[in-house]
């Protein structure tokens, strides 16, 4: 059932409730009654006023709802209480979404992250158990089963096991961080895949890949990123990744644990933000993700490009600066990963929406000259993703020139870089050297990726 409306201002309350009811059925809860209640006074004990709560008493009665989910936040008091009096167990957003992350996780890193969030969530409240629904869905998740004892366990027990998952995760890590130092080392330049879920990342990670991840009407299908290979039109191979989609309201518990997950965005070369553009919630979700984006520092180029101009030219003024750092702060700038807008589902929309967005798109391209790149596809077609391929493909070597090595022919390790990272256009002998032969080679490389390789 739908909670405080107003809450979130910015998200229209239907798209919202839609929203709430995706979230119960991505755990295979069946919802029998929906509602919006409108709340001008929260109440301390129990956020709903008599009143409301007799409406949902009433409502929860005649269905014979074994759960009432209020798609807000509850405080532990508020949640106990509202349990009394509808003689029924009640969750948050928050409950309900660690609900579905601890069934999704499929990972070591994902269940630890997911268990960790649970507990921290739940330090707060020590509450009843969920016997009678945990025998009726032979308790998977948290509803029931394991995490059972600490619920009713004591603080200490939990802080204890706090700790414990804390240091298995950090061993975890250590050995994801292994892998991922490897994958640095592969020359091929990663795109990854972000956006709110059930945008359709995963479908259009299919479609590129002609691989078969998980994709479906659930939110939160995927929890743990994916990597696969593809080709790109000016590039012999780039590493897709598909992500953790995201949602408004993640509990905080969750972004703290799912943080070193998403950091992987920040590795990215190209970053594809996948949206649904036939969903009237759109722009709030682009919204929520932009904030997720900003908060990992891959965002807002050009505010932080003029930030850090500004700065540097105030730090001049004083005259305590160094002649380059404005030099300085332009270089720090074009760190920024370049972001594509994807408008995905493009095939559910009416011919006229169709064109109006169009129209939309080709405005904004002039408008902002290259600031922002939007392609209009539709993962279940398969519409535009050539188009985005060869984006995406121009993006990563956008700036690029040509530029001509000579290379010993035994260099294996920038051979493979300037083959996988650039666009090879002449390869030559080029006579002994002093190591032994040599190649020259003309390639067409950005500048980042020539900063790359001049550190090899
Ligand atoms: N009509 C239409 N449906 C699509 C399109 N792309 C994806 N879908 C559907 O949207 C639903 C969600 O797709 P997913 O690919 O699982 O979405 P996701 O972004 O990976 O979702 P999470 O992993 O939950 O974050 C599925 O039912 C897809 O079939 C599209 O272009 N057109
Ligand atoms: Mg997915």
């Amino acid at each position: 059932m739908r909670g405080p409306k107003g809450q979130v201002p910015d998200l229209d309350a239907d798209a919202r409730l839609a929203e709430a009811r995706g979230l119960a059925l991505a755990i295979g809860l069946e919802v029998v009654e929906a509602m919006a209640i409108v709340i001008r006074e929260p109440r301390a004990g129990t956020l709903f006023g008599e009143g409301q709560i007799q409406n949902i008493s009433v409502a929860a009665n005649l269905n014979e709802a074994e759960l009432v989910i209020v798609d807000g936040s509850l405080t532990a008091i508020q949640q106990r209480n509202l349990e009394e009096k509808l003689k029924r167990k009640v969750i948050d957003r928050t409950g309900l979404i660690l609900e579905i992350f601890g069934e999704r996780a499929a990972t070591a890193e994902g269940r630890l992250q997911v268990e960790l969030a649970h507990l921290d969530y739940q330090a707060g409240r020590l509450v009843r158990s969920w016997t009678h629904l945990e025998r009726q869905r032979g308790g998977f998740g948290f509803l029931g089963g394991p995490g059972e004892t600490q619920i009713e366990a004591d603080r200490r027990m939990i802080r204890d096991r706090m700790a414990k998952i804390r240091r298995e995760l950090e061993q975890v890590r250590r050995t994801r961080g292994l892998h991922r130092d490897r994958r640095e080392k592969a020359p091929w330049p990663i795109v990854a895949l972000v956006g709110y879920t059930n945008a359709g990342k995963s479908t259009l990670f299919n479609r590129l890949t002609g691989a078969g991840v998980m994709a479906e009407d659930l939110l939160f299908a995927t929890l743990d990123p994916t990597m696969r290979a593809i080709r790109l039109p000016a590039l012999e191979k780039a590493i897709l990744s598909d992500t953790v989609g995201f949602i408004s309201d993640l509990p905080t518990q969750l972004v703290a644990a799912f943080r070193a997950t998403l950091e992987e965005v920040t590795a990215a070369d190209v970053i594809v933000h996948v949206r649904d553009i036939a969903n009237p919630d759109t722009e709030a979700q682009k919204r929520q993700v932009l904030d997720v984006l900003a908060d990992l520092g891959v965002l807002e180029p050009q505010l932080d490009a003029r930030a850090l101009r500004q700065a540097a030219r105030e730090e001049r003024a004083a005259g305590w600066a160094q002649e380059d750092a404005e030099e300085r702060a332009e270089q720090g700038a074009s760190h920024q990963i370049p972001i594509i807008e994807v408008w995905n589902k493009w095939d559910l929309l009416e011919p006229e929406q169709a064109a109006g967005l169009r129209e939309a798109i080709a405005h904004r391209e002039s408008a902002h000259g290259d600031g922002e790149t939007i392609v209009a596809v539709s993962a279940l077609t398969g519409e535009g993703c050539d188009d985005l391929l060869v984006t995406a493909s121009r993006m990563l070597t956008q700036d690029a020139k040509v530029y001509s090595f000579v290379i010993p022919a035994a260099d294996g390790q920038r051979l493979a870089f300037l083959h996988a990272r650039g666009e090879v256009m002449a390869e030559e002998d080029a006579g002994e050297g002093p190591d032994g032969p040599q190649l020259r080679l003309q390639v067409r490389l950005s500048p980042r990726e020539l900063g790359r390789f001049t550190a090899l």
